[in-house]
């Protein structure tokens, strides 16, 4: 007899027993499996709230998730972007002047392709930090949902989950690179790009060009969907530069590579990086470096920068520093990027920019 008089029959003890043990074993598993898949950051969990799209663990993202979903953010973004160009109805603003004194625009294919990709990320992954290169209005209560369905060509690449702390991401969103050239209707420039960087370091890059629908995404350590070119010509590069915000650019290519480079002016980061790369689309120009001289925001190079680092290029500043993408929005030492060479060797080629007075 049990106390209180209630009888306990030997199988009713058996099975509650058997149930206690399943629940403490999924708990266990569960908690191992989200330590262990933690993506190369000592295996320690954030405490920020997890977000729907956290499945392995309270308080992890799964980084292939966030790149389905910020390569469907930037396909999203884009069909506004090509939208608003189509209907010729651009409403183009001015933000103010950059430190150059070059006009900072904005248009109507900015802000809803940044509304659209904001919501999309933010609605899948609630927790984690977002900047956007446009202005979100806290009054918006927009949702935007996402299928949960990862592309087959993620999949393939990708066979994991790489499950990491929520509250190290710092997600970069660009809604309309080469707004310049998207209001002089100069389309293959324009690029819509998102990217996810861990601890500050750029891990997920995609840069979609919404007027050809080609589309570039590499995680680091997971993989891509596009290559390097298979030569580079190191000795007189061909150097893809700012056609809007070029500051002294053209001067210090001449300077270190000599009369014989050929310099390319084009208009959006995101379309310079492509430019070092293998890209099938026939719009794109090709080149052998990237080289920019003035003072550039993060949101218009985190993802490139991601995407080299995947193929094992570089972006650097001038002077060869690694960026971080957290923190502040902009960055100071201009930008070097290059794929398959020796870029400490480039970054000694280069002139100090500060003692020469060329930014
Ligand atoms: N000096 C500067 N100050 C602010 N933004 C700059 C800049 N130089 C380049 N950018 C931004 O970097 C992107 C690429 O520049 P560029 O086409 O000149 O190479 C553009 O982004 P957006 O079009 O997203 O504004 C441009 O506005
Ligand atoms: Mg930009």
């Amino acid at each position: 007899m049990a106390p209180m008089g209630i009888r306990l029959s030997p199988l009713g003890v058996a099975v509650f027993c058997l149930l206690g043990l399943g629940v403490l074993y999924h708990l266990y598993s569960g908690f191992l499996a989200g330590r262990f898949s933690l993506f190369g950051l000592g295996g320690e969990l954030g405490g920020g709230a997890a977000g729907p799209a956290a499945v392995a663990d309270v308080g992890t993202v799964d980084l292939r998730e966030m790149l389905a979903v910020s390569v469907l953010a930037a396909v999203r973004g884009g069909d506004e972007v090509r939208r608003v160009r189509e209907s010729n109805v651009l409403h183009e603003k001015s933000k103010g002047k950059t430190r150059e004194g070059a006009e900072d625009k904005m248009t109507s294919g900015d802000v809803l392709s940044n509304r659209k990709m904001f919501y999309l990320l933010k609605t899948a992954f609630p927790s984690v930090q977002i900047n956007t290169e446009e202005h979100v209005d806290a009054t918006d209560k927009e949702v935007i949902l996402w299928d949960h369905k990862i592309p087959e060509d993620i999949l393939k690449e990708i066979t994991t989950p790489k499950e990491v702390p929520a509250e190290s991401v710092t997600v970069w969103i660009d809604p309309l690179d080469a707004t310049q050239e998207y209001t002089e209707d100069l389309r293959k420039y324009v690029t819509t790009m998102v990217c996810v960087a861990v601890n500050g370091k750029p891990v997920l890059g995609v840069i979609h060009k919404p007027f050809s629908e080609y589309t570039a995404w590499a995680m680091v350590d997971g993989g891509s969907n596009v290559k390097a070119r298979s030569s580079y010509s190191e000795k007189t590069p061909r150097i893809i530069v700012s056609r809007s915000h070029s500051g002294m650019v053209k001067q210090v290519a001449l300077q270190t590579f000599g009369n014989q480079t050929t310099i390319i002016p084009a208009g959006g980061a995101g379309y310079k990086v492509l430019a070092l790369l293998d890209v099938p689309d026939k719009t794109q120009e090709k080149a052998d470096l990237y080289i920019h001289v003035t003072y550039i925001k993060k949101w218009d190079i985190c993802a490139g920068n991601a995407i080299l680092k995947a193929l094992g290029g570089h972006m650097t500043t001038l002077s060869g520093e690694e960026i971080s993408y957290t923190g502040s929005d902009g960055i100071e030492g201009g930008l070097l990027a290059s794929i398959k060479m020796n870029h400490q060797a480039l970054v000694r080629k280069l002139p100090d920019l500060e003692k020469t007075g060329h930014q």
